[in-house]
C-alpha cells in the first residue's frame, strides 16, 4: 500500500512522517531528493544555472535556495521554469526508492510530497493523508521556524493550494492545528485503520 502524505508549507508533515519513521514505515521524502538532486554535479544542477544564472550561487557554487526562492515564489512563471526542471528528477528517484523499499519486503511505503496534488501526482499512492492546520497556525509556524518575512511566508503559502481544497480530496485527514500529543492520537487511529483495512 503506497500512502501519499502531503499537506501545506509548515502544516506538519516532517513532524508526522518522523512519527511514522519511528512506528516502522519507511519514507520517501520529496523535498529530501530535491535538495539531493540539485547538488553541483547533477543534470538538474545544471539546467537551473542555465535557465536562472549565476546569481543565485553561493561562491563555492552550491545554489542560494532563499534567493532562488525568493525569486521563484512570487512569480509563477519562474516557479513552473524550475518545477519543470526538478520535478521529473524527483519523480525518477521517488520511484526507485519505492522499487528498492517494495524489493526489501515493505508492504506499506509512505511518500511525503508537499506538491502531491499540485504536480498531478496523487494517482501513484493508493491512499492519500492530509496534514492539515488552520490557516493562522499555518502563517505563525512558518514564520517563527523559517524566521522568514511575513511577505514572503505569505507568498510561500499563496504558491500552493489552498489546504482546505486538498481536505475534500484526502482519505485521511489529521489536523495538526493542536498540541503534538493530539495529533500523535490521531496518527495511532489511521494506522489502526491501515491494518484492519484490506487493500
Ligand atoms: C525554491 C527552493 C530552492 C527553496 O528552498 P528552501 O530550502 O527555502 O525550501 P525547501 O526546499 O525546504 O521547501 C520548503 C517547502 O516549500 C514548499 N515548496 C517548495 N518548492 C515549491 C514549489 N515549487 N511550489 C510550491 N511550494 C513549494 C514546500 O511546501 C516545501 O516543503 C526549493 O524549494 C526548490 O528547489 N523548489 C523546487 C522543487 C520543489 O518543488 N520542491 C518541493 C517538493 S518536490
Ligand atoms: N502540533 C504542533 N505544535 C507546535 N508546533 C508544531 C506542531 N507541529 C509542528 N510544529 C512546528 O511547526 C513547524 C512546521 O512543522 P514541520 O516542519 O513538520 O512542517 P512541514 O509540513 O514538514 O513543513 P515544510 O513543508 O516546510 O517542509 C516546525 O517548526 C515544527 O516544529
Amino acid at each position: 500500500m503506497l500512502i501519499g502524505l502531503t499537506g501545506g508549507i509548515a502544516s506538519g508533515k516532517s513532524t508526522v512522517s518522523n512519527w511514522l519513521s519511528e512506528h516502522g514505515y519507511p519514507i520517501i521524502d520529496a523535498d529530501k531528493i530535491a535538495r539531493d538532486v540539485v547538488e553541483p554535479g547533477r543534470g538538474a544542477y545544471e539546467e537551473i544555472v542555465g535557465q536562472f544564472g549565476r546569481d543565485i550561487l553561493f561562491e563555492d557554487g552550491t545554489i542560494n535556495r532563499k534567493k532562488l526562492g525568493s525569486i521563484i515564489f512570487k512569480d509563477e512563471k519562474k516557479r513552473s521554469e524550475l518545477n519543470q526542471i526538478v520535478h521529473p528528477a524527483v519523480r525518477r528517484e521517488m520511484l526507485a526508492q519505492k522499487d528498492r523499499y517494495e524489493a526489501e519486503g515493505h508492504e506499506t511505503i509512505i511518500f511525503d510530497i508537499p506538491l502531491l496534488f499540485e504536480s498531478n501526482l496523487f494517482h501513484l499512492v493508493d491512499r492519500v493523508m492530509l496534514v492539515y492546520v488552520d490557516k493562522q497556525t499555518q502563517l505563525n509556524r512558518l514564520l517563527e521556524r523559517d524566521q522568514a518575512g511575513s511577505e514572503d511566508a505569505k507568498a510561500r503559502i499563496a504558491s500552493q493550494l489552498p489546504l482546505e481544497d486538498k481536505k475534500s480530496r484526502a482519505d485521511y485527514i489529521v489536523d495538526n492545528s493542536g498540541s503534538l500529543e493530539e495529533t500523535f492520537q490521531q496518527l495511532q487511529n489511521v494506522i489502526q485503520h491501515w491494518s484492519k483495512e484490506p487493500f
